[in-house]
């Protein structure tokens, strides 16, 4: 599951950015789609302590029959190799034991669906501890504080003692404490990505499932902006060796000069103003004060909405000055916008890299390059379409 020793990246850099901490930075001119990062996870955790959809190991759907973990009534597997996998990874017997202990107390079924996921998030953080100290070592070093705002003292004190109930809480170098635990709510909060259901076109894009949770050591460093300039993608059903299938593909939109900043949109990029700054705050502890937010942030409602409308319908209107920045490099810019209308500065990127298909809200990047050539195609990161880019 996790490898931490992993080679250098030659595309990016980790440098620190004055107010938003460490970042990750272009070491080489990118070319649009060009894959900047494979990452795999260090822990992967269910959204769902109940759940018998996906396998517990490698968090496919599972077709047909599942293969439940002999111990306990919390593991199912697609196939008799994830269930061996499982016990050196997702499942160990740890787990299993910390499972059954926990959700068998008396505190378990008092906590909230989302408390519950966080339970099972620090059962697989304590997990690592056990099995892989290196990589546990890295989770501690992830942004995230006990002291931070995005995790509450009461919070805190609720899991620490349900974790606390499991029966064999000694986790060798490193203790059990509710500082540990602190520490790591506050990273899962900052870091985790979710590996999404597959989409449904009757879902919204804000009501889309989430299968698992992972956290990315590399991925970790990736800023936010509300208009990226890369987007990750995941193909968690996909054929091939159990384990990469849970990687994180990152690809960047468009031209990227060397020594530019990558950030990627922590959620789909048509959210709201206040939606994204609440969202921010309350979850990744920072106000946005990225280009499109400091424009946005003059609007009256009415405006907002306006745009969203606009945004909606995928019309195009003038590029910002910001954009212009970000896309000076773009080769591939063959869509008219009109002139002198002020009012929605960044449609053009809604135009070019928003998803139009109903309910979607995903993000379009090219497909990687083939010969140093741009492609021409798109692929959406959430309900996977392909479309030409020249029929915008
Ligand atoms: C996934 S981490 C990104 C890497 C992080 N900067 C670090 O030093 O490890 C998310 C955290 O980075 C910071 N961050 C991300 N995007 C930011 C932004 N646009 N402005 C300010 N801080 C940001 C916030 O502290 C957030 O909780």
């Amino acid at each position: 599951m996790e490898n931490p020793s992993k080679a250098p990246n030659p595309f990016l850099k980790i440098e620190e950015i004055q107010g938003k901490g460490r970042s990750l930075i272009a070491t080489q001119p990118l070319k649009p789609g060009q894959i900047i990062l494979r990452d795999t996870p260090l822990l992967l955790y269910p959204a769902s302590p109940f759940n018998n959809k996906f396998c517990s190991n490698c968090f496919r759907i599972i077709q047909c029959s599942h293969i439940p973990c002999p111990s306990c009534p919390y593991a199912f597997f697609c196939s008799a190799n994830c269930q061996s996998k499982s016990i050196s990874t997702s499942h160990t017997p740890w787990i299993c034991q910390s499972l059954s202990g926990m959700i068998n107390s008396l505190h378990f079924p008092k906590l909230s669906v989302d408390q519950q996921v966080e339970a099972l998030f620090l059962v697989a953080a304590y997990n690592l501890a056990v099995v892989s100290p290196s990589s546990f070592r890295v989770l501690l070093s992830l942004q995230g504080d006990w002291g931070g705002s995005v995790v509450s003292e009461a919070g805190v004190d609720l899991l620490h003692s349900v974790v606390g109930s499991c029966p064999n809480m000694n986790v060798g170098e490193f203790g059990f404490s509710k500082e540990l635990t602190a520490a790591l709510l506050a990273k899962d909060k900052v870091n985790a990505f979710g590996l999404m259901e597959p989409f449904d076109p009757d879902r919204g894009s804000g009501e889309r499932g989430v299968r698992a949770y992972g956290i990315y050591p590399m991925a970790s460093f990736f800023n936010h902006d509300c208009l990226p300039n890369a987007c990750r993608f995941e193909y968690v059903d996909s054929d091939g060796d159990s384990g990469s299938n849970t990687d994180i593909v990152v690809r960047v939109l468009h031209d990227v000069p060397e020594g530019r900043e990558i950030c990627l949109s922590y959620f789909p990029v048509n959210f709201k103003y206040s939606e994204r700054q609440k969202r921010l705050k309350e979850d990744y502890g920072f106000t946005c004060k990225c280009d499109r937010c400091v424009v946005e942030a003059n609007w009256s409602d009415q405006e907002e909405e306006d745009a969203m409308d606009k945004e909606g319908e995928g019309s195009g209107e003038e590029e910002d000055e910001a954009m212009e920045e970000d896309m000076d490099d773009e080769e591939n810019v063959n869509v008219e916008v009109e002139e002198g209308d002020q009012d929605f500065p960044h449609a053009y990127f809604f135009l070019r890299y928003m998803c139009n298909r109903e309910n979607c809200g995903g993000t379009l990047a090219p497909l990687p390059p083939s010969d140093a050539s741009p492609s021409t195609v798109m692929e959406c990161n959430v309900c996977g379409n392909l479309s030409k880019s020249d029929e915008l």
